[in-house]
């Protein structure tokens, strides 16, 4: 019987398998930063211990790191938990080695989901782990990846190995292709939409179809960076010339005869034409609207041209509750269209709308408009990815574009994706953000967040509301 691609990777990498079905993977590349590494390293050193594998560690800072003020230094990093995670990473790495290291307002830093590809840390084949739930992201190049926790990390260090069991297998095609303005955000929103946030729970996901295959490496990157916000702890799409040609001349990636007979094997990172699948989600990629979430789950979601939902219209009781819960932290009434939706803030960013295409995304709707950043705004931020994201932007006047509609163009990191550094919403500021979580408090204790594109994010920010991108596609 055929394999799937999920199969074929997690074959490759098995060492023993129990009775019970777990088994022992060996791990290629192990992705490090601030927050999750610390007490790995400190049991490392405890035990006596050195990394299995130093080759395999790529590390960087990004949680913690401020984005803006880095004329200060680390003088400029407030926050002082941040600024002993971050110098601990400094330590730890001098102490314990890395294949690469990209610290705190290194060129090469941002966000480890961004900064690993953009290496060529990851490569298609690999099992790639992080103590980061987004690790799922690196799927989008045939790597099998997945986020681990900070036990699993100092195993990981110790042995290169970690303990697995394997998931089912889960296809989620995506047919046809979409309209102009609709991305590949809204693809995966419109996935989460589709198959809820529990949907994907015990298995992996390989996303397919013709929408799937339109899409760049960067946009592959985005759907899968949210396979795990539709319950699956790893998400994957087959290898084509476009993985391939995005790998390549990469720092980290293999040359001459290595790089042949690598490309001879990611060829067959696909999943066979008569492998079976647990299990089949469908989805026509004409049908789906830019999208907007309007509750505290990224399942909340429904596209522009819609209204809030009623409560009341939900048979479920159990539905019902969240949906009011929903809405009186979001503050909104049900009805209301979502394009009426006005925001204080506009974040664009986090680790799967911050690459060099959302940047342009984004900026080209800017321009297109050609109008300064809505009166009602009290900050519009655009934040690269990575330091070499920010440098290709500003060598394609992207930073200029942004700067003169009155958007902040700052340094990267994780930023306001989560409110663990300098920037974050204040109780009760509504945002579009071009992340990834809209929980309760995610971007600032009482902070309201709409997850939406790049595309969406900046129209939204000249415009003071939410729009339908379409119009202007
Ligand atoms: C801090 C880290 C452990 C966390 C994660 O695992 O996802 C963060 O990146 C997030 O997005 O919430
Ligand atoms: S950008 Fe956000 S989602 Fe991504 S790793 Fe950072 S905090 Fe997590």
């Amino acid at each position: 019987m055929g394999r799937t691609l999920y199969d074929k990777i997690f074959d490759e990498h098995v060492i023993h398998t129990e009775e019970d079905g777990t088994s022992i993977l060996y791990i290629d590349r192990h992705l490090v930063h601030e927050v999750t590494s610390p007490q790995a390293f400190e049991g490392l050193r405890l035990a006596g211990r050195k990394l299995w594998r130093i080759s395999s560690v790529v590390a960087t800072a990004d949680h913690n790191t401020p984005t803006h003020g880095w004329e200060r230094g680390y003088d400029g990093i407030e926050d002082p938990i941040s600024k002993e995670q971050i110098t601990t990473l400094n330590t730890n790495i001098a102490e314990f080695g890395a294949a690469a290291f990209f610290p705190f307002m290194d060129k090469g830093q941002g966000i480890v989901h961004v900064m690993g590809p953009e290496q060529g840390a990851t490569l298609p084949g690999m099992t790639v782990v992080c103590g980061d739930s987004h690790t799922s992201t690196h799927g989008a190049f045939g790597a099998l990846a997945h986020g681990i926790g900070t036990s699993e990390v100092e195993h990981v260090m110790a042995t290169q190995t970690l303990l697995a069991k394997k998931a089912k297998n889960m296809l989620v095609q995506v047919n046809g292709k979409v309209a102009p303005g609709v991305t590949a955000k809204d693809i995966v929103l419109a996935i989460i939409g589709k198959i809820g946030t529990a949907g994907g729970t015990g298995y992996t996901i390989e996303f397919a179809g013709q929408a799937i295959r339109d899409l760049s490496i960067e946009g592959r990157m985005t759907v899968c960076n949210m396979a795990i916000e539709g319950g699956a702890r790893a998400g994957l799409v087959a290898v084509d010339e476009k993985t391939i040609n995005y790998v390549k001349g990469r720092p980290l990636a293999p040359t001459g005869a290595e790089w042949e007979a690598a490309v001879a094997y990611w060829k067959t990172l696909h999943s066979d034409a008569d492998a079976q699948f647990d299990h089949v989600v469908e989805l026509n990629a004409a049908d789906i609207v830019p999208q907007v979430t309007w509750g505290t789950s990224p399942e909340m979601v429904l596209g522009v041209d819609a209204t809030v939902p009623d409560p009341d219209k939900e048979k479920d009781p159990n539905k019902r509750g969240a949906i009011e819960r929903a809405l009186t932290y979001m503050a909104l009434e049900p009805g209301k269209p979502l394009s009426d939706i006005f925001v204080d803030k506009v974040f664009i960013g986090s680790c799967t709308n911050s690459r060099i295409e959302d940047m342009r995304e984004a900026a080209a709707v800017v321009k297109k408009l050609g109008q300064k950043v809505a009166k009602n705004i009290k900050l519009a931020m655009v934040v690269p990815g990575s330091g070499l994201v920010k440098e290709q932007a500003e060598r394609e006047g992207l930073d200029v574009i942004f700067k003169a509609a009155g958007f902040e163009w700052r340094e990267p990191g994780c930023s306001m994706c989560l409110a663990m550094n300098a920037d974050r919403l204040e109780p009760g500021e509504r945002c579009a953000s071009t992340s990834n979580r809209n929980f309760e408090g995610r971007q600032g204790a009482g902070g309201r967040t709409h997850l939406v594109s790049p595309a969406m994010a900046a129209a939204a920010a000249i415009h003071g509301h939410f729009v339908d991108i379409r119009k202007f596609a």
